[in-house]
């Protein structure tokens, strides 16, 4: 088993500020951030606080104006983005609020493409589609497009997607940010089994009860950390790898 105290992602002094139409947005002034192996950490604060650039930042997506990214140890300051693609594939599975699933390929092709992008043999892909599908309640709709699905169910097969390649990080944009209110129980159900099995999650939300799902939770202000608290509980223990985790009972 892995070192749990050890930092899967760390960031120091992250800055970033978008430069638009109008007057320049500090979205992140200054981040200092340390994720343990294992550990749920929820992001919350208002609206326009910086949440959504801070996750993209640590993802990859968007590039910081001056601090660091540590990821399992290893430094990303200087990955072009196809390095960073290569390493989000491995490292770092992400969940968006408006799912992003390629709506000209069926849910199967959706969850499978990653695992291929990586090099994964086309068989083990399929096999991790089917767990992962079936472990999300989503056997049988393989062969449907995603505008076929309600929004709760893409909502599934982007989270399978993202832990396809059994990443030891899940980033989560508001991911029930779309859904109504039974879509939302479910998908926070399913990121608190995935924690409880050991996957280590960042979940951007600016509602407070769903930050209350998680054993860490910071509150963003002004492009800023204003508080920082570990709940009860502690981090769960990690565990190397979805698979193995797969086989353990709720
Ligand atoms: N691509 C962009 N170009 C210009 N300004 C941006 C861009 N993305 C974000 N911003 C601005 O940066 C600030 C922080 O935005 P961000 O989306 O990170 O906040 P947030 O806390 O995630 O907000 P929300 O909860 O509404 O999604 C806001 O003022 C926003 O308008």
């Amino acid at each position: 088993m892995s070192d749990v105290s050890a930092p899967v992602l760390r960031a120091e002094a992250l800055v970033k500020t978008h430069l638009g139409e109008g007057a320049p947005a500090r979205a992140v002034r200054g981040v200092d951030l340390s994720v343990r192996g294992g550990e749920f950490v929820a992001i919350t604060g208002p609206s326009g606080a910086g949440k959504s650039t801070l996750l993209h930042l640590l993802g990859g997506l968007q590039r910081p104006d001056s601090g660091s990214i540590w990821l399992d140890g290893e430094c990303a300051d200087t990955w072009s983005e196809a390095r960073w693609a290569v390493e989000r594939r491995k490292r770092i599975g992400i969940v968006f609020q408006f799912f992003n699933l390629v709506s000209n390929l069926s849910v199967a092709d959706n969850v499978e493409l990653p695992a291929l992008l990586a090099g994964v043999p086309p068989r083990r892909a399929r096999a991790e589609r089917e767990e992962l599908l079936a472990e999300l309640g989503l056997t049988g709709k393989e062969r449907s497009m995603p505008g076929e699905l309600s929004g709760g169910e893409q909502q599934r097969v982007a989270l399978a997607r993202a832990l396809v390649n059994q990443p030891p990080l899940l980033l989560a944009d508001e991911p029930a940010g779309s859904l109504d209110s039974k879509g939302t129980r479910e998908v926070m159900r399913l990121l608190s089994r995935f924690h409880r099995r050991g996957q280590t999650i960042l979940l951007v939300t600016h509602d407070a009860r769903l930050a209350s799902a998680a054993d860490r939770v910071i509150s963003f202000f002004d492009g800023r950390i204003a508080d920082d608290a570990e709940l009860d509980g502690g981090p769960a223990p990690r565990r190397s790898g979805i698979s193995g985790v797969l086989e353990l009972k709720d």
